[in-house]
């Protein structure tokens, strides 16, 4: 792809050289750096359109705060690339989210001018709040915290917890709520219509810009004066906007709605607010995917697209390689439905995960009884225990990483009360490009010690429809199957429904030398290596665990009695899962053997492909090959 001119970017690496161009240059800056993104992401395939939305969020930013100094903060992070941009990664933008390249999300370790390593939503304010009192503790009075927050982001719980927090405070912490009525689905719920009516209220919109002439005055005043303005302000808006503007009830001082596609006066505004101290919010109109038509369009889609024709937008790859294949997303999709039709106790749940769990699938079926709750994951959990608990049979799909936050939930609204939910554990195992805080890799070892918990995961797509028909049958209380980001390798798949015993796995081959335990379908890379191995004259045996807990004291039992060496492997972190179980097992009824646990090492595993990542922890087939060799010999 032949790169377009870029005169004035050329000329920046940092915030500095931004500041030297004019402010009537800035309108060129914004559109050579939405270019820059999309060529970039055109053939390193990454987030988009959240990108290219606050583009002029980004330069307006880094034009009036003096960053590193300042604290930036970004919701996710998943928007940042702009910032990135300017911030020192310009060449190194192309190593984006690539093996050993820079990450995908703002991160601490890779850069002075990322103020909080991201990638989990709505964590801006707290993380921001608590800089702007550490400044305030530190008597450093000069030092301005911004948090950026998407009205997605802004839906959860966390965002609120801060919000709250910040209202009593008085620290200086501006907030910026990036509204542009979308997560990565549309933006469900109260709060998002809540901000398209205050965004569109025509009576709200005079009050407000009442309020903002007063305050293009207010800047011109002499400080004497300042105070008694900024006294009659908070009157007008304590009367006039109070009542009717959830922000400033919840005592924040309100500004905007703005347009955020309108730099100078981005700039104009930002500076301004500079000069008022406290807690405030500044409300952006954006638009995802501001400046390139198809992502203008389909807003999801193009949230995260595949390489794509920077000028036409035509896709050039599909995300997955071999489309024949259903992803295990869409095994549980379509799965669900199926069961639904025959179970109406089933009910299903994502907080903010549409499309990428195919919770959607069941959404346009069945609208009445699948529900996006917004990002809300403890909200997603609770409520599940609710409606399993007047009888429902809720399927409650929640990417790994991203249940983290809702544990308590798990444990108190549902293991606790002893209600049927199923939590089809998505993206469980190491996702590949989205690097650390996306890795699903905690789940089966933060899972093991609730009591009464049924932790699973199928081997391929033919066990998860018969886990989930299962767990469908009830009385199981909690249940959780987890399957990995991507597809399996079984084109037909939709074969009739067969109950598995809980806690029942299956030995998949018989072997006299060693014997590989696994769990997941990570277990298809030890059957091809094995399968490599056979042919060397080795023979190993080969169980399909399913289950962690109740883990499968039979095949324990079996293979302690036979086996001398016996290798455990999850895509997982060692720490906790299944070599931990087989571990205890093992102690606890006087086994001896040799164990070699393969599975996600205790140490933070960055970005990458999935096979280069399962490469580096030691379990790709040539890892899996050489512990077992490392064993035989
Ligand atoms: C705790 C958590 N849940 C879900 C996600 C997945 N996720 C990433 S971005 C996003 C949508 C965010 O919407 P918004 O904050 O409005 O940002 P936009 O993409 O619209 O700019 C979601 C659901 C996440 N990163 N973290
Ligand atoms: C930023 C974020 O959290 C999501 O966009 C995430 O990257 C989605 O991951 P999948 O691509 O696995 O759905
Ligand atoms: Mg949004």
């Amino acid at each position: 792809m032949t790169k377009s001119e870029k005169p004035l970017l050329d000329q920046i690496n940092f915030p500095p050289d931004l500041k030297k161009v004019s402010e009537d240059d800035l309108i060129q800056v914004c559109a050579e750096l939405r270019q820059e993104i999309i060529e970039q992401v055109s053939c390193n395939p990454g987030h988009f359109g959240a990108s290219l939305g606050v583009v002029e969020l980004s330069v307006a930013l880094h034009y009036v705060l003096n960053t590193p100094y300042d604290n930036l903060i970004w919701d996710v992070g998943h928007q940042a690339y702009g910032h990135k941009i300017l911030t020192g990664r310009k060449d190194l933008f192309h190593t984006n989210r690539k093996y050993k390249g820079i990450s995908g999300f703002p991160n601490r370790g890779e850069s002075e001018y990322d103020a909080f390593t991201v990638g989990h939503s709505s964590t801006s304010i707290s993380a921001a709040l608590g800089m702007a009192v550490a400044a305030q503790l530190s008597d450093d009075k000069e030092r301005k915290t911004v948090a950026v927050i998407g009205d997605g982001s802004m839906t959860a719980g966390l965002a609120f917890e801060g919000l709250n927090n910040a209202a009593t405070n008085n620290a200086d912490l501006l907030v910026i709520l990036n509204d542009n009525n979308m997560a990565i689905d549309p933006n469900v719920g109260g709060l998002s219509e809540y901000l398209l009516d205050i965004t569109t209220s025509q009576t709200y919109n005079k009050v407000k810009n009442d309020v903002w002439r007063f305050l293009g005055k207010f800047n011109r005043v002499n400080p004497n004066t300042q105070k008694l303005f900024q006294k009659v302000e908070h009157g007008i808006k304590t009367i006039l906007l109070k009542q009717s503007n959830l922000f400033e009830a919840l005592n924040f001082r309100y500004f905007g709605p703005v347009d955020g596609h309108n730099v100078n006066h981005l700039v104009k505004v930002l500076s301004d607010l500079q000069k008022i101290p406290g807690p405030k919010i500044l409300h952006c109109i954006t638009k995802k995917g501001k400046g390139f038509e198809p992502a203008e369009k389909n807003q999801t889609y193009w949230h995260a697209p595949a390489k794509f024709d920077a000028n036409t937008g035509e896709i050039l790859q599909k995300k997955s390689n071999n489309p024949q294949i259903p992803k295990f997303q869409e095994v549980f999709g379509h799965t669900l439905v199926e069961l639904a039709e025959q179970n109406e106790k089933i009910v299903g749940i994502t907080p903010a995960m549409p499309t990428g769990s195919s919770l959607n699938i069941m959404m346009e079926k069945m609208p009445d009884r699948a529900f996006d709750v917004g990002i809300a994951e403890q909200h997603a959990v609770t409520f599940s225990g609710g409606l399993a608990a007047n009888g429902k049979i809720p399927f409650c799909a929640i990417y790994s990483s991203f249940m983290q936050r809702a544990y308590d939930q798990v444990i108190h609204d549902v293991a606790l009360q002893n209600v049927d939910v199923v939590f089809c554990l998505d993206r469980g195992g190491l996702v590949g490009a989205d690097g650390a805080t996306h890795h699903g890799v905690y789940d089966l070892a933060f899972f093991r010690c609730i009591p009464n918990m049924t932790i699973s995961s199928p081997l391929n797509e033919e066990e998860l429809r018969n886990l989930m028909y299962t767990a469908q049958l009830g009385g199981k209380g909690a249940f959780s199957i987890r399957y990995p980001r991507g597809t399996g390798r079984e084109l037909n798949w939709r074969k009739p429904f067969k109950e598995i015993e809980v806690g029942k796995g299956q030995k998949l081959k018989d072997g006299k030398d060693l014997a590989i335990l696994s769990i997941g379908p990570i277990g298809m890379l030890a059957s091809d290596a094995l399968e490599e191995l056979e042919k060397e004259g080795h023979s190993i045996a080969h169980y399909d665990m399913r289950f962690l807990k109740p883990i499968d004291e039979e095949i324990l039992h079996e293979v302690f009695k036979n086996h001398q060496n016996i290798i455990t492997l999850e895509d997982a972190c060692i720490t906790g899962g299944l070599g931990s179980a087989v571990l205890e097992f093992m102690s606890d009824n006087q086994y001896a053997a040799r164990i070699k646990r393969l599975g996600v090492p205790d140490r933070w595993v960055e970005h990458g492909t999935q096979e280069e990542l399962y490469k580096e922890c030691g379990f790709d087939k040539e890892g899996i090959k050489k512990a077992c060799l490392k064993f035989l010999e």
